[in-house]
Order: structure tokens, then C-alpha cells, then sequence
């Protein structure tokens, strides 16, 4: 057998068991904290127990450690060098971990920030000149070390290297210029670590260094700095697996890299990358093939598999997943009847683990036992079986991909404007971006109608009930343009994936997002069509009880498919002009019932952008291409709202531009400068999300009014409309209440 490994597991348990006792945590105060401390480390072990049990059941060569985290990896590499940011003191206690990660009484919580161009959140790391980077002897994975010693197995221990830690944190004083300053010392304290380390547990085979920034542009600097700091780590240790994932490594990287005796380099095989990597030069003795998709929730094709590692003969291989499964649901056989019909197709964490002992078989010796080939041959079955499914291919849908033609793309090159501004004479029109809040009885409202306790004409009875009361306060605050509150979803894309033909909700396919906060990303297995129009019940009703112009919501395809485990046969854009074309059927539906305005949500926009800047033109392309479509036939009176939640949205203003939308409304209330410069080369109308509904703060009308006319000198006044930052889903009504009250209050202030 050559050797396996798996570069990180879930941590949530089977059954999300860590979660509760989790929050409990989060909100204990000391005495309480104490007591709960013990529940919890109980129930990582019992985690962490199956998480080995798994990898040595299916005779992975090394049992990990390091890849457990009570919140999130970077937060606990932060720990185990001592960089806890001065304003948390400098225990490194769990409960100053948790604060930290969710802020204290005085303080903010570190910020967070996505996982490259995945879903997960890390901690970002802050440095100052003062960062006294320190061997931390008491970090977590001490004890985890002395916990692994239960099973006899060889142990493979996960660390992040500095390079990432470093180049991910942010500068918090005015002093330090350069992060690299802080390399020397972040540097040796992790050669302290990792010297005491072994020490400690001799099973201790083989060390993973995480280096994915190892895919980004960097400058000369950085790569002369990634040279250095590991010729002098693998001068110290003969067993590192330098460890890169997601995308290609930077190819300047590899000409740094090429005469540093690694033991093995960890190469992301996720993307048809193998070309690339078969011609990679390093000197590394082994190449760690990440076959096995850690992102996706498909069965791994093993003859592929077979085929690519057959490419690499000229090298000593071992075997792995692309990336950690953190972003993959944990089990399969968990699943219940929701997804039935294509169970066969899928692999989740615990099912890619026995994949990888099946290559590995497979490839060491081909003429393995029965059991093995049995394996091998119901993969063959079920990847054939799923490549010509009815429950995949629809002609009505094929052919009308095929029928795509330029004309389909609407530009609205034509716009009306007057026509437009004749509608709402105003400037500074108000609006909300959705939800309202999602209180205990809509909740329940929905749970009891999904788990067939009350009759459909009563849950429609009662979710109106709850529209009603959401337009009356709307109506109260004097809101120019009203929201029906989305009571009927729970959450947005989940809600019309039920309803879209081609979805499957899973009932626990749950991937973290961030701490303890999971989500379910429905999975899109074949051609998508509707059922039944999606929001239309909802809106027509809504109308007829106010004379105010309502704005229809739908969610863009761009978040459909990035908040969904999408299909591996077909290319990206072809899936999200599927989805156009349903949206398209809706908004002209909307339209006929003299809806006037419409937003299409994308708040995933930012997040679909590639890694490498070279692959962005392609990304903008088809992605705009894919909105156009939205449009067809669309009158030019309509107007077209989206919504974006972030502000960072330096890169990508060119995109937001091609959507030819009509207002974009975007975050503002945690506003800095860059956004405003954006803004300079912006020329359509802005929503401004003034309120912060990310806390429970009440709006700040000083602030508001503050960053408003600094947007001024870059936009016309009739150009801005005024809105909280996101959906008030997660906000209670005492918050929101004041809040837009203020917010409508700060109108006649700007006139
Ligand atoms: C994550 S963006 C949310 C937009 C959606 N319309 C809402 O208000 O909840
Ligand atoms: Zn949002």
C-alpha cells in the first residue's frame, strides 16, 4: 500500500454534536463556563475519537492532529504562538479563545473573513510592532497529542506555516510597516512548537505545513521570504508536507521552491490541475495527490483516479483529499428520504475517507481481494448510472439552452430614466433589502406546515397574517418602497431550491460556516426548471393591501449556485443560465402584475470571484451574461434593485456595472473610504446601507448622516436611496423598530 492521508475533518460531529454546549459557552459567565469547559472537551474527544476511527477503519496510513478547532484553525494557530490581540490581555485560556472570536463586554471581536473563495470564515490574525510571538506550551494540540496516543497509529500533525499567518493578518498600530518584520520570531516559535511537539509524542511521522496563500500573487519579497523560512525548516526536519490547496500554486513560487528537500508537496488536484502538477519540478520526495474533492459532495470517479495518479508514475505518490472535508457534510448514511433518489451519486466526509482507501488499493495492487474490486465496480456503475439519469437531463430544458441566442441578453441599453424617476419623485427613497424579522411563531408557523401538522390554506392563511403586519410597520415608519418580509423563507436559497425541479435539500448536510454557525447548501444534481411560480402567491397578495410601490425579491443565480453544492458535469455558467431562465419566468410574471420594482438579490457575488486575477475576465463574463438573461423581453419602465453584503467591492465594480441594474444597495454603516472611491466610477443609483443590522445597536443617525454626504461629493442626490445594510431576518422587532423610525428620520436632515 503507498501511503494515505486526509488533509482535515470535520469538526462538527455527526450530528452537529458540538454546537449547543458550544453557544452554552459563548454566552456562560464564569462559574457556568467552568462546568460547561468539561462537557465540551468530552465532546470533542468523543469527535475526535471517530474522526481516527474512521481513518484507521479504512487503514489510512496517519491519524491527524491539528485539524480539530473548538471555533476556527487560524484562531487556534494565533493561540498556539501567543498573538492574542492586546485588547483581549494575554491569557490564553479557552474562554479568552471564545472572546476573542466573539468579542467581550469592552471588546470587539476579532474580524472575520472568508476562507479564500470558500463559505468558511477564519479569524483574522492582528499584529503590532509589540506582537511577542511565543511557543505557547499549553496549546490544544498538547493535549490532543496526549489524547491520539490511545490508538498506537502514526500520527500526522497539522499546522498553518507563517507565511499564511502572516500574509492573512492585518496590521493594528501605525507603526509596523512591514508584517514580514514579525517573521524571525513568528518563526521560531513554531520551530519551538514543532521541536516540542515531537518530543512529546514520538508518533509523530510527518508534519503538514498549510501554506495556501502558496496560490496568490506575491511579491518578490514574500517569495524570497517562503524560500528561506523552509530550506531552514527542512534543514530542522526531514518530514514536511508542504501543503497548498484550491487553486495552482503561484508559478514564481515553484522556481523559489524547486531545491528545498520537502518530504512531500501537497498539490490540489480539484480542477482538471494535474497537467499543471505532472510538470511541476520540485524535490520534494513525494507528491501528495489530492484526488478525492473536499469541496464537492460527488461520488469520487475512481477510474479517473486511477488514470490521474497513472500520469504521475514518474513519482512516489501518496494519496488524499484536495483539501480538508471541513467543507463537505460529514455522512451520507445519515440521510434520510429528502434525497433518496440520488444517494448513490454522493459521497460525503466519512464516504471520501473510503474512497481514498479504494485508489490506494486499487493502485497498490491491482488484483486486490474480491471485496475491494466489488467496490470498484459499483463506483463504475453509479458514475455511468448518474451520466445518463432521467433524473438529470431534461429535453424542455436542454432545448431551450440550446435556443440561447445574443438577442436573449438584455442589455437595457435603453433605459428610461424620466420614466423611471416619474415613479418616485423623491430623492433619497427608502426601502428595505427583504426579511423582517424571523420571530419564534413564524418559525413555528413553517415547521408545523413542513411536518404536515396544519393544512396548506391555513399556513398560507397564517404566513399572510404575518405579511400584513410586516407592511402595516412599514407602513408606520413612512418606508417609501415596501418589502413583504419574507416570512415564507427560512432561508433565501434554501427556500426556492425547494421549488426549483434539479434541487435536493439534504435534511443534515450541514459545513460550517463560522464558530458554531452552520449551513445546509441544498445540491443541484440535474437540469432545473420550476415547478410552480416561486414568490408571485405571496406579492399578489401583498399588493392589494397597500398603495405604496412593493418591490418583488428574488435571489440571483450567481448566489443560487455558490450557497449550493453544484453539479460536476456541466460548467458553472451553464447551471446559472438555467436558473436565469427560471428567474426570467418569474420577473416577467412579476411585471404583468404591475410590480414596478424588483430586486434580485446577489449577495455571493464578491465570493464567486477567482482566485487568480487572469481567470476574472472569464468569471465577469459569463456571470453578467447569465443576469442579462434575466431580463428578456423585460419592459425598460421596470426597475431592477440588487443587493450585495459587503462593501469591499474594489475588484468587482466593473461586474456590478455590466449587470445594468438599476440601484445597487450595498453596505455602507461600517463605511471606510474605499467604498466611496468605488463609488467615483459608478454611475447608477445606490441604495446605501446605512443601518448596521449585524448588531443590535440602534442606528446611529449622526453616523449615517455623516457618510451619506460624504457619498455626495461622488453621487447626485437622486441617485441615493437610503436602506439597512442586509435582511432583518436576524434582528428582534424591538431593534428594528427605532432603528427605521431613524432611519426615515434622517430624510428631511439631507434635502
Ligand atoms: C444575505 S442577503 C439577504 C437578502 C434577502 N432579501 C434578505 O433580506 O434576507
Ligand atoms: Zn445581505
Amino acid at each position: 500500500m503507498i501511503g494515505s492521508h486526509v488533509i482535515g475533518l470535520s469538526r462538527l460531529g455527526f450530528k452537529r454534536d458540538i454546537k449547543i454546549t458550544l453557544e452554552k459557552c459563548f454566552i456562560s459567565d464564569k462559574n457556568e463556563f467552568h462546568k460547561l469547559k468539561d462537557d465540551l472537551i468530552e465532546i470533542k474527544k468523543k469527535i475526535l475519537y471517530k474522526n481516527w476511527l474512521i481513518k484507521i477503519l479504512n487503514q489510512i496510513t496517519y491519524i491527524n492532529v491539528g485539524d480539530f478547532s473548538l471555533y476556527d484553525h487560524i484562531l487556534d494557530n494565533i493561540f498556539n504562538v501567543c498573538a492574542v490581540p492586546n485588547r483581549f490581555g494575554s491569557s490564553l485560556s479557552l474562554k479568552n479563545y471564545f472572546n476573542c472570536a466573539r468579542g467581550d463586554e469592552a471588546n470587539q471581536p476579532m474580524e472575520m473573513k472568508k476562507w479564500f473563495n470558500t463559505n468558511y470564515h477564519y479569524i483574522v490574525p492582528e499584529y503590532n510592532i509589540k506582537t511577542n510571538f511565543q511557543y505557547n506550551k499549553n496549546c490544544f494540540l498538547r493535549k490532543d497529542l496526549n489524547f491520539a496516543n490511545i490508538f498506537k497509529s502514526k500520527i500526522k500533525l497539522i499546522i498553518i506555516g507563517p507565511i499564511t499567518l502572516l500574509k492573512l493578518g492585518k496590521i493594528k498600530d501605525n507603526i509596523l510597516k512591514n508584517k514580514l518584520f514579525l517573521l524571525p520570531k513568528l518563526l521560531e516559535s513554531i520551530l519551538r512548537m514543532i521541536i516540542n511537539l515531537c518530543k512529546l509524542n514520538n508518533n509523530i511521522k510527518i508534519i503538514q505545513i498549510e501554506e495556501p496563500v502558496s496560490i496568490l500573487n506575491l511579491s518578490k519579497i514574500w517569495l524570497e521570504n517562503i524560500k528561506n523560512v523552509y530550506s531552514l525548516i527542512c534543514l530542522y526536519f526531514k518530514n514536511i508536507l508542504f501543503t497548498t490547496y484550491f487553486d495552482e500554486i503561484n508559478k514564481n513560487l515553484i522556481n523559489y521552491l524547486k531545491d528545498i528537500k520537502f518530504y512531500a508537496v501537497h498539490v490540489d488536484l480539484n480542477n482538471n490541475q494535474e497537467n499543471y502538477f505532472m510538470k511541476i519540478n520540485l524535490k520534494s520526495k513525494y507528491i501528495s495527490l489530492g484526488l478525492v474533492n473536499g469541496r464537492d459532495i460527488w461520488k469520487n470517479d475512481l477510474e479517473k483516479s486511477y488514470y490521474i495518479i497513472s500520469k504521475f508514475n514518474n513519482r512516489k505518490i501518496i494519496i488524499s483529499t484536495s483539501c480538508s472535508l471541513i467543507h463537505s457534510p460529514v455522512d451520507i448514511s445519515l440521510e434520510n428520504k429528502n434525497i433518496k433518489k440520488i444517494k448513490y451519486w454522493i459521497s460525503f466526509g466519512v464516504q471520501k475517507i473510503e474512497e481514498i482507501n479504494i485508489i490506494n488499493k486499487l493502485y497498490s495492487d491491482l488484483n486486490s481481494g474480491l471485496f475491494i474490486n466489488k467496490k470498484f465496480i459499483k463506483n463504475i456503475f453509479f458514475i455511468k448510472n448518474k451520466k445518463k439519469s432521467k433524473l438529470i437531463f431534461f429535453k424542455k430544458v436542454q432545448n431551450k439552452l440550446r435556443k440561447i441566442c445574443f438577442q436573449d441578453f438584455n442589455f437595457r441599453n435603453n433605459i428610461n430614466e424620466d420614466v423611471h424617476k416619474n415613479y418616485f419623485k423623491k430623492n433619497f427613497l427608502t426601502t428595505n433589502i427583504g426579511s423582517f424579522p424571523q420571530t419564534r411563531k413564524i418559525r413555528k408557523i413553517r415547521s408545523d406546515f413542513k411536518n404536515n401538522l396544519i393544512e396548506k390554506i391555513f399556513y398560507e392563511k397564517l404566513i399572510k397574517r404575518e405579511i400584513i403586519y410586516i407592511l402595516k410597520k412599514q407602513l408606520d415608519y413612512r418606508i417609501d418602497v415596501l418589502v413583504h418580509g419574507e416570512p415564507e423563507r427560512n432561508d433565501m436559497v434554501e427556500y426556492f431550491a425547494e421549488i426549483i425541479n434539479g434541487y435536493a435539500i439534504t435534511k443534515n448536510g450541514w459545513v460550517q460556516s463560522y464558530g458554531s454557525r452552520y449551513v445546509k447548501p441544498p445540491i443541484i444534481y440535474g437540469d432545473l426548471f420550476l415547478k410552480s411560480y416561486m414568490t408571485i402567491n405571496w406579492i399578489k397578495f401583498s399588493q392589494k393591501f397597500i398603495k405604496k410601490p412593493l418591490k418583488g425579491m428574488l435571489t440571483g443565480p450567481l448566489t443560487m449556485i455558490k450557497w449550493s453544492f453544484i453539479r460536476n458535469d456541466q460548467p458553472f455558467y451553464i447551471t446559472a443560465i438555467q436558473i436565469s431562465i427560471i428567474l426570467n419566468k418569474e420577473i416577467l410574471k412579476l411585471e404583468r402584475l404591475g410590480i414596478k420594482i424588483i430586486q434580485i438579490d446577489e449577495p455571493a457575488i464578491r465570493e464567486f470571484l477567482p482566485i487568480k486575477k487572469n481567470k476574472y475576465n472569464k468569471y465577469f463574463n459569463w456571470s453578467s451574461k447569465s443576469f442579462l438573461l434575466i431580463y428578456k423581453n423585460l419592459k425598460n419602465t421596470t426597475q431592477i434593485h440588487t443587493h450585495v453584503c459587503y462593501s469591499d467591492f474594489k475588484n468587482i465594480i466593473n461586474l456590478i456595472d455590466n449587470l445594468n441594474v438599476d440601484v445597487i444597495s450595498i453596505e455602507t454603516a461600517r463605511s471606510n473610504f474605499d467604498i466611496i472611491d468605488s463609488l467615483k466610477r459608478y454611475k447608477r443609483s445606490v441604495g446605501l446601507g446605512v443601518y448596521d443590522i449585524h448588531t443590535n445597536r440602534k442606528m446611529s443617525i449622526d453616523k449615517a448622516i455623516y457618510i451619506i454626504k460624504l457619498i455626495l461629493s461622488n453621487i447626485k442626490k437622486d441617485k441615493i436611496w437610503i436602506n439597512p445594510d442586509c435582511g432583518l431576518k436576524t434582528r428582534k422587532w424591538k431593534d428594528i423598530d427605532k432603528s427605521l423610525i431613524n432611519m426615515v428620520s434622517i430624510k428631511p436632515l439631507l434635502n
